[in-house]
């Protein structure tokens, strides 16, 4: 008798049993896959990514995250093949420098598709070799040195933003959307940092192009489909639809590449050095003082390593700009604001220190009220003001996932194998209470600044405090692959924070009100709604000279 005809019906008759079996073994499989399972964790989501799909489909992951923490700990198991670590120290084990993890495949899920291939940026890459040199190619564009040069850029804008706050808001009971008008600022600034020219958000009070709604409506795809980056396989990465778009049967290019297209199509003709330059912001060559903004530095990388950064490179760099540096300069301004108007005490004791720099004469501009990034320097409390709101509401609302190197790596004193994705939450690090003291959940600014009763017991400690807090700052990621936009991030946050105080009051529309979060990748806020009235310009006491008005 053949053995298919005796071992088929014992199979048969005996699936009810088989099949739980080979379920059970599957699961054991899974649950013990790299040796996790010697980490703690909740059970369901270390057997099946769709828990936390479906955890960050509900838009506050970050408090799951942070109540796994303080259940099980400094390490928690999140997924069948991800682990999320807590302490100070499992920062430089993963983000420090050299050590070979490269970004999750949840990063791919970003990368946008041109022509049915996908296009990787600066943000998306997961390939380390070819990170390093496209970020050699451009970093000089982001160095601190290069900010005077777009300073004249942020001015115009924020100029611009004063000015329109005042026509548009200014005593008008209804107020205004403040997380949206400052996304329109943020949108603004960076399209005329990156092209001379602005979207034209500000001039009229609405989303050019639909592109801020597109933005969200793409992060609510990133973010849960990010944890299972299959899934983008067989949705907007699907075959069919790739090959759709090789054909130009669909193009699906977003609005603000469709920008960054026509902007380069007006420089890249006659790619002599002249042409470089950039076009002022009424569109007409030669008109008005030329400046350098990114696209002409991201041209003359191209000219200078044509090899490796082709046309592709420069648009994706122009493209990111608005991908990485909107919505996220966006979020920390409303955060700056929110958390200001919320605490009283914070909000009197900045504008006391922006009134006496008034005061003093020490500001250039008593006419607008704009405030230049030297000045700002100089204001203690704005910098603790705006430390404090990166602290409380990082725009990062998910662990910045790496893929530990072969064959593993030790964190925080326990093996992790090779392959294994680990990462650690902003919303997570930035709440330690041995870091950043007591009372971690409160927004106090004074924290950033020396206690005088300590400083006292000796200043260095002091100092030693602060920049150990500093250095456990995840807002801007770390390491190789931290953020290339921090300084300009930083110049338009430290201009337009005490610009916007100097010339107007603001208040919350309706006090009982809170924001209302939405974690979608980036944490943005909605239902925040202020009034603005307009105020007088403090002026110097001994009056005002010539040159400053
Ligand atoms: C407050 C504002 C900003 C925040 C909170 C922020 C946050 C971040 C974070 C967390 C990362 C690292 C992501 C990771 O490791 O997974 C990053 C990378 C990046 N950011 Fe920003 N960003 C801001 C502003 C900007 C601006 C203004 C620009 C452009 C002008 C920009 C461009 C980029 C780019 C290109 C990268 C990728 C860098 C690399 O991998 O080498 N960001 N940003």
């Amino acid at each position: 008798m053949a053995l298919s005809e005796t071992l088929l019906p014992l199979v048969l008759s005996n699936l009810p049993i088989i099949l739980p079996l080979l379920l059970l073994l599957h699961l054991a499989l899974i649950y013990t896959h790299n040796s996790l399972h010697k980490f703690p964790g909740p059970l369901l989501p270390s057997l099946s990514n769709v828990y936390r799909f479906f955890i960050v489909l509900r838009q506050r992951p970050e408090l799951w995250h942070q109540s796994l923490h303080r259940k099980y700990g400094p390490v928690v198991r999140l997924g069948p093949n991800s682990l999320m670590f807590s302490s100070p120290t499992s920062l430089k084990a993963i983000y420090g420098l050299n050590k070979g993890f490269v970004k999750s495949d949840f990063y791919i899920v970003q990368q946008a598709v041109v022509k049915g291939e996908r296009l990787e940026s600066l943000f998306s890459t997961t390939d380390n070799n070819f990170h390093s040199q496209f970020r050699r190619c451009v970093s000089s564009a982001f160095a601190m040195s290069a900010l005077v040069q777009y300073e004249p850029f942020v001015d115009n804008t924020t100029k611009l933003f004063l000015r329109q706050t005042e026509n548009l808001f200014a005593g008008k009971e209804e107020g205004c959307d403040f997380t949206r008008w400052l996304q329109f600022y943020a949108f603004d600034v960076i399209g005329e940092i990156t092209y001379s020219k602005r979207h034209g958000f500000i001039e009229n009070n609405e989303d050019v192009d639909g592109i801020v709604s597109y933005l969200s409506k793409l992060f609510l795809y990133v973010a849960p489909v990010g944890q299972m980056p299959v899934l983008d396989t067989l949705l907007l990465k699907n075959p069919i639809y790739l090959k759709l778009s090789q054909w130009g049967l669909l193009d699906s290019t977003f609005p603000v590449a469709k920008f960054a297209r026509d902007r380069m199509a007006e420089r890249i003709p006659d790619v002599d050095s002249e042409s470089l330059l950039p076009v002022s912001s009424t569109g007409l060559p030669g008109a008005g003082p030329q400046q350098p903004d990114l696209l002409s530095k991201f041209l003359a990388a191209k000219e200078k390593r044509p090899d490796f950064m082709t046309s592709a490179e420069v648009q994706t760099m122009a493209v990111s700009m608005a991908f990485a540096g909107s919505e996220t300069t966006a979020i920390t301004l409303s955060a700056v604001f929110y958390y200001l108007l919320r605490n009283p005490p914070a909000l009197e004791a900045l504008r006391r220190e922006i009134d006496s720099f008034a005061r003093e004469g020490r500001f250039s501009d008593y006419e607008t009220g704009l405030v230049t990034w030297h000045e700002a320097q100089k204001l203690g409390y704005l910098d603790a003001v705006v430390k404090e709101a990166f602290r409380m509401h990082p725009a990062p609302g998910l662990p910045l996932e790496r893929v530990v190197p072969e064959p593993g790596v030790e964190i925080d004193g326990r093996w992790v194998k090779g392959g294994t994705v680990v990462g650690v939450s902003a919303w997570v690090m930035h709440r330690n209470e041995d870091v950043f003291g007591d009372g971690a959940e409160a927004f106090r600014p004074e924290r950033w600044l020396p206690d005088p009763a300590k400083v006292a017991a000796g200043e260095e400690e002091e100092a030693k405090r602060i920049k150990n807090m500093d250095g456990h700052m995840l807002q801007f990621g770390m390491g190789s692959r931290t953020c290339i936009g921090k300084n300009i991030s930083l110049l338009e946050i430290y201009k337009v924070v005490p610009s916007l105080l100097r010339r107007f009051e603001i208040r919350l529309h309706d006090p009982s009100q809170e924001w209302k979060l939405v974690n979608a990748w980036f944490v943005k806020q909605n239902n925040f709604q202020a009034n603005f009235e307009k105020r007088p310009l403090v002026m110097p006491e001994g009056g005002i000279s010539e040159e400053k008005v």
